[in-house]
């Protein structure tokens, strides 16, 4: 779609299948679609797949633009993914990170795929439903299973008229199965939470953990009928759905990082010294220096990882809820939109001379460059989308992702066994909603600093 865009123009309109696209690729269309007529592009496109898979746009991902949406997003917003409720979960990043690092210095040779995968997965879960969660690997499973159902190109999406290519694909039929099987789980997970609630009424907080978990907070608000229209059962099964969905992307980004940092040995060693500065004599990775932007180059490697390798390409498709004009072009009401965030990171007129290269320094070049920021302000740069649909999980997603790098790089120098030459660590991209790395990432880990707990 990038080459695309680069013989017909920033805004190209594509029949994929039947389904009218909108593709967008400058930074000036991006902020027509996410700011100027950020309204007008506020829904989801549901497609047949999708439908079955959230019964109907019930979440809040891929939920039509309207009252449910704006209902379900703030308690999310307002209630789950604040500032102050991250912070909650320090403790759980700490364990988790420090878990995932014991488990590095035990062997010769570590596999960075699985490792993160775990870590996001087990990080998620302790903060959505606690830590006694006896139901993990099948949820984890049904997930996985979810991913590449919700690309959005499976025929039976793209030929939504045909009823034989909608029976021939199987698509809807295990997007159904999938979203049969997570409701089973929840239905359990909910259940459990319910008793232990009640036999600590009063006093306890129910999810065996020290921190209120996500799910925790939902059941409560449910109970004492707060909120202006309350929250179902429903309601909150969908929300906790989401946040496993969401949360995925943290690890396909700290994969690319590894990745990356393995491929450019000077970006490897001047993060890796600054994190040693700053938490060698702590002797472990410390929040509040993180948080308060101490340590400035790990931070423009996580923002050159994001440039590069949005883990969401395409972002998640909007949907046109009324003809609108983009740069002068008619967009009848019902197109599907795309916007290219991983074009948008690569392209040579934001990024000059070299978009292709990683090189977390940039970001230091100039004061305009190092403004630029994931916040959806800058549309170059949009691997969290903007405006009303923007990922409203990116303070959870990025607390993680920099502890986590600065856990690995404290503590180990990597090398990737058998390679001399690390420019030459394969780098192709996996296809599906998400863009992860198409092949694993087997590491060996050097021990530098000693890890907490050994
Ligand atoms: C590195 C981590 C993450 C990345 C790159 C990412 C990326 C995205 C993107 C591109 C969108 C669509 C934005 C748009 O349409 O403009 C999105 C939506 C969303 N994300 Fe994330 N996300 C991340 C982490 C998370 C986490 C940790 C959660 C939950 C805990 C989460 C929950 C959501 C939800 C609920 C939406 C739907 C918002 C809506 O449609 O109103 N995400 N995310």
């Amino acid at each position: 779609m990038r080459d695309l865009a680069r013989r017909h123009g920033p805004v190209m309109l594509l029949r994929v299948g039947e389904v009218p696209t909108l593709v967008v690729s400058s930074r000036e269309a991006a902020r027509e679609v996410m700011k100027t007529h950020d309204v007008a592009f506020a829904s989801r496109p549901l497609s047949a797949t999708l439908r079955a898979m959230t019964d109907g746009g019930r979440d809040i991902i891929f939920a039509p633009y309207g009252d449910r949406w704006r209902r379900l997003r703030k308690v999310a917003v307002v209630e789950l993914l604040s500032a102050r409720r991250v912070l909650s979960f320090r403790g759980v990043r700490e364990g988790e990170v420090a878990a995932m690092l014991r488990a590095a210095a035990a062997r010769p040779a570590f596999d960075m795929r699985a490792a993160l995968a775990t870590l996001v997965a087990d990080t998620t879960m302790r903060a959505a439903v606690g830590d006694r969660c006896k139901h993990r690997d099948v949820l984890l499973r049904e997930l996985e299973r979810c991913i590449p159902l919700a690309g959005g190109f499976n025929p039976a999406d793209l030929w939504p008229s045909s009823r034989i290519v909608g029976r021939l694909s199987g698509a809807v039929r295990r997007a159904t199965a999938c979203r049969d099987a997570v409701r089973r789980v929840l239905d359990s997970i909910v259940d459990e939470h319910l008793e232990r609630m009640d036999d600590m009424a009063g006093g306890g907080n129910g999810g065996g953990g020290e921190v209120e978990d996500f799910l925790q907070v939902l059941l409560k608000l449910h109970k004492d009928g707060s909120l202006e229209i309350p929250l179902n059962m429903d309601d909150i099964k969908h929300i906790i759905f989401d946040i496993f969905a969401g949360s995925e992307t943290s690890s396909v980004v700290l994969e690319w990082a590894m990745a990356e940092l393995i491929r450019n040995p000077r970006s490897m060693e001047r993060a890796a010294a600054e994190v040693r500065r700053a938490f060698a004599s702590r002797g472990a990775v410390d929040e509040d220096a993180l948080a308060g932007g101490e340590l400035r180059y790990l931070r423009h490697v996580i923002r050159e990882t994001f440039r590069l390798h949005a883990p969401v390409p395409l972002l998640v498709p909007r949907v046109s809820r009324e003809p609108c004009r983009v740069l002068g072009y008619d967009v009848p009401r019902g197109t599907t939109v795309l916007v290219n965030a991983w074009a948008l990171g690569r392209d040579e007129r934001y990024w000059p001379g070299d978009p292709e290269e990683f090189r977390p320094e940039r970001f230091e070049d100039d004061d305009a460059m190092a403004a630029v920021d994931l916040r959806g302000a800058d549309f170059e740069l949009v691997p969290f989308g903007a405006g009303r649909r923007m990922c409203p999980g990116m303070p959870f997603g990025l607390a993680l992702v920099e502890h986590a790098l600065a856990g690995l790089l404290l503590h180990f120098d990597w090398e990737v066994p058998g390679l001399a030459d690390p420019a030459k660590l394969d780098m192709t991209e996996e296809f599906g909603i998400t863009a992860r790395r198409k092949n694993g990432l087997l590491l060996r880990p050097i021990l530098r600093v000693p890890v907490p707990g050994l």
